[in-house]
C-alpha cells in the first residue's frame, strides 16, 4: 500500500467516521461503551461484555436514525440495587471495599456519604459493571451488572465528565440530538429547562458550569431506570443544582427508577434522600432509610447528653449535622491518612494503566 495510510480503529468506534454527531453518540451513550475497551480480552466475562457493547453501539446507531422506532429500556425488573457481602480487591491486591451488604429499594434516592477515599466511587463503579465483582455479590434490577449488561442503567462519573467532545466547536442542539434527544423530546425539553440550557450555545465557548449542565442533560435524556451518580454537580450554581435534584426527585416519584448519588455537597439536600449509606475505609458503617437514621441519631444524642436535642439546632440541616458527626468520628477512628495509604480512586485517571483506569487519560482543554 504505497503511500497509503493505515488507521487502526477500535471495534467500538468503528462507525465514527460516518458523521461527526455519530461519534458524539458513540462516545457518550451509555457509560458502558468505554468500559468495553478497558476490559477487552481479560476473561470470558469480559468477552461477554464486548458483545454487549456491540449491541449497544448498534442501539446507539438506531437512536441516531430517523426511521427507527423509539428505543425502549429492556430491563423490566424493579430497579433495585443490592450487594451481598461484596468485597473488591484492586489489581495491586489492595482492598477496595469489604463485606458490603445493601438492599436499596426501587424508587429510592440514596446518598453515598463518606470521607475522601472511603470507597464511594469504587462501589458505584462496581454497581455500574465497570469492575468485575465476585459472582453473586451484586444485583442491579436483579441482574449481575457485569455479566448481564446494563440496559437502563446510567453511570455518570469522572470519565464521562472528562470527555473532550464537549469542548469542541459543536452546538448544544446537535449534541442533544446525538444522544437521542429527538426520540425523547419531552425529556430533552424538560432537561433544557431544568438545567437552564441555552440551545444556541457552542460548546467551545461556554463556562465550566454551563458545559456541565449540557453534559448532565446528555447523560439523563434516555429514561434510565437506575442512575449511579458520582459527584459531578460541583460546577453547578446553587439554583441549577437544586433544580437538578428536584428533577431527579420527580423522576423517582413519577416512574419506576432509582438513584444512587455519591456527594460531599449537602446543601439543599434536606428531605431529598430516602436512604443514606455511610462509608468508611471501604466498608459501610451505617445504612438505612434516612428518617430512621435521623431518629437514631437524635436518640443517640439524647442518651449521650441526657437532653432532647433535635438535629439541626446548629442551623445546619439534619443531614449536615449527622454527616459532620460521622466524618468527625471516622477521622478519629482512622487516624492520620498516611497510615492507610488510601486516596481517591479518581487519581488513577491521570496515571495510564493503573487499576484499569488507563483508558481515560485526562483530555487537554481544547478551548
Ligand atoms: N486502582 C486502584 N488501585 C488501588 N487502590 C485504589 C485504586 N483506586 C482507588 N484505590 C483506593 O481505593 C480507596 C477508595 O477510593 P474511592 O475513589 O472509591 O474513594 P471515594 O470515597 O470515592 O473518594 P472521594 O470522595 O475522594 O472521591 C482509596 O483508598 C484509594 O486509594
Amino acid at each position: 500500500m504505497r503511500g497509503g495510510l493505515v488507521v487502526l480503529i477500535p471495534p467500538n468506534l468503528l462507525f465514527i467516521p460516518l458523521s461527526p454527531f455519530f461519534s458524539v453518540a458513540v462516545l457518550y451513550l451509555p457509560s458502558q461503551i468505554a468500559t468495553g475497551a478497558r476490559h477487552r480480552g481479560r476473561s470470558t466475562q469480559h468477552n461477554t461484555r464486548e458483545h454487549k457493547h456491540t449491541s449497544i453501539n448498534h442501539h446507539t446507531r438506531c437512536t441516531m436514525s430517523t426511521t427507527n422506532p423509539t428505543p425502549k429500556p429492556k430491563v423490566s425488573n424493579p430497579p433495585t440495587v443490592a450487594t451481598f457481602d461484596l468485597t473488591y480487591t484492586f489489581p495491586d491486591q489492595s482492598t477496595g471495599i469489604s463485606n458490603i451488604s445493601l438492599s436499596l429499594p426501587a424508587r429510592s434516592r440514596t446518598l453515598l456519604i463518606g470521607a475522601n477515599g472511603a470507597g464511594k466511587t469504587t462501589l458505584l463503579r462496581l454497581l455500574a459493571g465497570k469492575r468485575l465483582a465476585p459472582r453473586g455479590t451484586i444485583r442491579v434490577a436483579d441482574v449481575d451488572p457485569f455479566t448481564s449488561g446494563l440496559e437502563g442503567v446510567t453511570y455518570l462519573g469522572l470519565e464521562w465528565v472528562l470527555n473532550a467532545i464537549v469542548r469542541t466547536d459543536i452546538g448544544v442542539g446537535e449534541l442533544l440530538a446525538s444522544v437521542g434527544g429527538d426520540y425523547f423530546p419531552e425529556r430533552r425539553d424538560e432537561l433544557v429547562s431544568v438545567l437552564d440550557i441555552d440551545t444556541s450555545w457552542r460548546m467551545h465557548a461556554v463556562s465550566d458550569g454551563e458545559r456541565r449542565r449540557v453534559q448532565l442533560a446528555m447523560g439523563l435524556i434516555r429514561p434510565w431506570r437506575v442512575l449511579l451518580l458520582d459527584e459531578i454537580t460541583v460546577d453547578l450554581d446553587v439554583w441549577s443544582r437544586s433544580q437538578f435534584l428536584g428533577f431527579l426527585r420527580r423522576e423517582t416519584e413519577a416512574r419506576e427508577c432509582t438513584v444512587v448519588y455519591a456527594t460531599h455537597i449537602l446543601d439543599n439536600l434536606a428531605g431529598w434522600p430516602t436512604h443514606l449509606v455511610h462509608m468508611h475505609l471501604g466498608t459501610v458503617k451505617d445504612w438505612g432509610p434516612a428518617e430512621k437514621m435521623f431518629a437514631a441519631e437524635e436518640e443517640r444524642v439524647r442518651i449521650q447528653k441526657g437532653v432532647d436535642e433535635p438535629l439541626g439546632v446548629t442551623g445546619n440541616s439534619k443531614l449536615g449535622e449527622l454527616v459532620l458527626r460521622w466524618l468527625r468520628d471516622d477521622l478519629r477512628e482512622r487516624g492520620p491518612r498516611s497510615q492507610h495509604n488510601r486516596g481517591p480512586e479518581g487519581w488513577t485517571y491521570s496515571v495510564t494503566g493503573i487499576g484499569g483506569y488507563g483508558f481515560e487519560p485526562k483530555m487537554p482543554d481544547t478551548m
